[in-house]
This record gives C-alpha cells, structure tokens and sequence, in this order.
C-alpha cells in the first residue's frame, strides 16, 4: 500500500524517488511499464489515424468546400499503380501519341479520351470527382473508359507532386487540359473554386509541364464566354476579350493570358480552344439543354430567359463529336514545345481557336425540339435574361479552325439533341438511374 501511495503521489523531485526492490515492485513496475505502452500505441496509433484522415488521399469530412470538393479515395505510388499507368497511357499505334487527358471523367473528356485510345494513342485520365454535379455520372464514364483501356488517376491537377510523378512514370508527348471548373452561374454561388481550378489548377500544371523533360505540347479548354459583352458578331479570335460578364470567363480569360506567358518565358506549345456551348450524350446536368430534358419529363417548369424588349436569347450549341475531331486535330497540329529543363531554347507555338457551330439557335426553339423528341409538352416560365453572367448570344467565326485544323462540325442541333435525348432515355429511364 505504501509503494502505491508513493506511485500515486510521485515527489515532486521524481529524479530523487528510490524505489525498492521487490516481487511486489517488479509487478508493479511491469504494469506500469504496459500501462506506458498502451498509452503511447494509443497515442501513436492516434497520430496516425490523424494523419492519414486530414491527408489529401483521405480528406475530412469537416474541411473546406473547396477541399471537399476535390475528393481523392485512392492513394498513388506502387508498382501496381505505375503498372496500370504504364499500360492506359501505352502508344498502341504508328506514330500514336501519349496523351495526359485532365478532366477525363468530364463530358469532353470522356469523349475526347475515348477517340484517343481508339485511334491508338496512349491515354492515362486524370480527375477529381468532385461533387458540382452528381459524381455518379462521372464514375459511369470512368467504368466506360476502363473498358475501353482507359485509366483515370483520382486526383487534383493543383496536386504537384502527383503530377510529376505523372511525367516521371510516362513522358506525355502531349497534354489535353480539360479539368476545369465550368458553369456560368455558379461562379456567383462558389466564387474561389474557379479560382482553385482555373487558374491555380492551370499554373500547377504548367509548371509540372514546363520542368518535364520533354517539355508537352499542351491543348486546353478555354471558353466562348470570353468574348463576354463583346457584340460584333460572328466571334472571331481577333476580336476583343477584355470584357469578361461572369468570374467563370474571367479566369477563362486569365489561363489565355497566363499561356502566353509560359509560351514566352519556357518555350511550351500551347493552344486554347474555345468551345461554344458543347452538348452531348454523356453530358452536363448542369447545363440547360440536360435539365430541360430532365424536368420536362418530371412536368416541372422550365425557366427560359429572353432579354430586354423579349430579346432572343441564342446560343451557337455544338455537338460534342465535332469538339472532339477540333480537340484530336489540336493536338496532331500541336508544334513541339521547345524548352528543356524549365529552360526556353526559342520560340514556341502559341494558339487560341473557337470551336463552335456557326447557327446560333434561340433557347425557345432548342426547347421546341425537346419537346418534340420527349413528345412532352414543356411548361415554359419566361423570365428576364438574369444579370449573373449570362449574355444574350454567341456566335462563332470558325474560318481559323478550319483552316488550320480542318474543323468542319458536321451535327445541327436537332440531329445532335436527338442523339442526346436517345442517350438520356437510355441512362435514366431503362437504366433507372435517378436523374438529381
Ligand atoms: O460556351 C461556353 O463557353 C460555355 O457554355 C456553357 O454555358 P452556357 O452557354 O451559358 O450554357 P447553358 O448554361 O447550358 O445555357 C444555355 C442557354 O440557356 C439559357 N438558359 C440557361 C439556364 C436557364 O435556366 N434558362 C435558360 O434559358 C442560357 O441563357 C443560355 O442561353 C457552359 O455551361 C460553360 O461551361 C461553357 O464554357
């Protein structure tokens, strides 16, 4: 009993404490001993625990919006891992290219990696998953493209030290950045994850790019919104772009400007597409004509915005089969880049396109050709043309890409919302996925 007081009540002078020797004291000492070292596994376990729940691969629940949405559950390294990059992003063809496709479980970068790997490019994806809009449509493209040898990496393109491992794995003769955050609207609602993507994502990715060894060429996703309040129409890539109506065409804006300068100081092959309202199977809850479809067939209203003194409100929608041949012709016109070791060694290619339709279509007659094709009559609630970055129009001047490219879109609206509706039907309906 004294010797438990004593371990109850330590002198203050623990150094000074003599303890003496016995059975009892030994038993004592044992357990204090395994009681010590529960207490540091508990605490060390602890840490661990701590440490793999906050780290990147593994984020908290209770962490930023913004780190929320760039989900990462898988972790990366291993031979396994480097196996399975190795292979997806294999050149399978003569004069085949390999290609980082960024965004690859988005709508275009679902289509676009899919021609790839089909033509025999290398193709390894690289994607967040995050959650603007419902992730469950992005792993049904990604259980797509792993049928067709795709690989997706779960990751975010501000991850630096993933993206070189990236390029230490494979030298990607090319990139096509489409990892983006895209929407015009809810630039109001999450202002900073444009910010995040668009313009951190872009120059992370640069700078992996611009200290590859070799350098890729880089074709990217910039933006009709650029042209913002600009009126001469149809858009053409000379015409000003310095009036951006949304912070999404803002930094839209910034990556053009920011390409310049790393297409100045590193010598990398840049070239920026700017697409015009794309639409698709496979593609954007987000975007009008897919929620259309969703609640026409729910019954629900559907806002239509018309402009001042019932303006048309038009856009120059374009299929996504035509992006993709405008996309794969980028990247085969694609100069080398002509840095080495972060270093320029003369000038590069620098390239801006639209990629659009050139027949604008008003929002009313793409709802009239819904309603013909869902044989549901839509409840239409016209409403003023908000002032949250719409504009009233666009319209793209396409003689560049056609001359440069040989881009020539082939799909009308109609023929195209066809293909869509097919698609939508045969995902959520048969499918019977819930359309949110
Ligand atoms: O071309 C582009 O660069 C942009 O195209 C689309 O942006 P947006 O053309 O605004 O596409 P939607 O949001 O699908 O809108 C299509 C049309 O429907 C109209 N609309 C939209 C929403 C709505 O509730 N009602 C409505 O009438 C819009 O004003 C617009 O004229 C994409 O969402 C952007 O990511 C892309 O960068």
């Amino acid at each position: 009993m004294l010797q438990m007081k004593h371990i109850d009540n330590p002198p203050s002078t623990p150094g000074k404490f003599k303890i003496e020797k016995s059975p009892y004291n030994n038993r004592l000492r044992l357990h204090s001993s395994l009681t010590k070292l529960a207490f540091w596994s508990l605490v060390f376990l602890g840490l661990i625990f701590v440490f793999f729940y906050r780290s990147p691969s593994n984020p908290s629940p209770v962490i930023s919006d913004l780190s929320r949405r760039s989900l990462r559950t898988s972790s990366y390294g291993g031979p396994t891992f480097e196996k399975r990059v190795k292979s997806s992003a294999k050149i399978r063809s003569r004069n085949g290219i390999s290609v980082l496709v960024t965004g690859a479980a988005g709508f275009v970068g679902t289509h676009v990696s899919t021609a790839l790997k089909r033509r025999g490019d290398g193709v390894l994806g690289l994607d967040n998953f995050n959650d603007y809009y419902d992730p469950s449509l992005k792993r049904a493209r990604q259980a797509l493209l792993e049928r067709s040898g795709v690989y997706i990496v779960e990751g975010d393109i501000n991850d630096v030290a993933l993206l070189k491992k990236l390029f230490d794995i494979v030298p990607f003769s090319h990139v096509m950045h489409l990892a983006a955050q895209a929407g015009v609207r809810y630039a109001m609602e999450n202002p900073s994850s444009y910010v995040h993507s668009n313009i951190a994502g872009l120059v992370s990715m640069l700078e992996v790019c611009k200290n590859a060894n070799p350098q890729p060429a880089i074709v990217w996703a910039s933006s009709s919104s650029v042209y913002g309040l600009n009126t001469k129409v149809p858009f053409s890539e000379r015409d000003r772009t310095d009036q951006p109506a949304s912070l999404y065409a803002a930094t839209k804006k910034a990556g053009e400007e920011i390409a310049h300068t790393y297409n100045h100081i590193y010598g990398l092959s840049l070239t920026g597409l700017r697409f015009f309202t794309v639409y698709g199977p496979w593609g954007r809850p987000d975007m009008a004509y897919f929620f259309f479809t969703r609640d026409i067939l729910k019954g629900k209203s559907i806002p239509i915005f018309e402009a001042a003194n019932h303006g048309t409100v038009a856009r120059d929608f374009t299929y996504v089969d035509d992006i993709v041949k405008g996309c794969l012709a980028a990247l085969d016109t694609a100069e080398k880049s002509t840095g080495s070791g972060g270093k320029k060694k003369g000038p590069a290619q620098l390239r801006v396109f639209n990629l659009g339709n050139t027949s604008p279509v008003p929002v009313s007659d793409l709802v009239s050709i819904l309603e013909k094709l869902l044989k549901v009559k839509a409840k239409r609630l016209i409403m003023k043309l908000p002032r949250n970055g719409d504009v009233q129009f666009t319209h793209a001047n396409i003689s560049l890409a056609q001359r440069e490219l040989g881009y020539k879109p082939t799909t009308d609206l109609q023929t195209g919302l066809k293909k869509f509706v097919r698609w939508y039907l045969s995902y959520y309906v048969n499918g019977k996925k819930s359309a949110q």
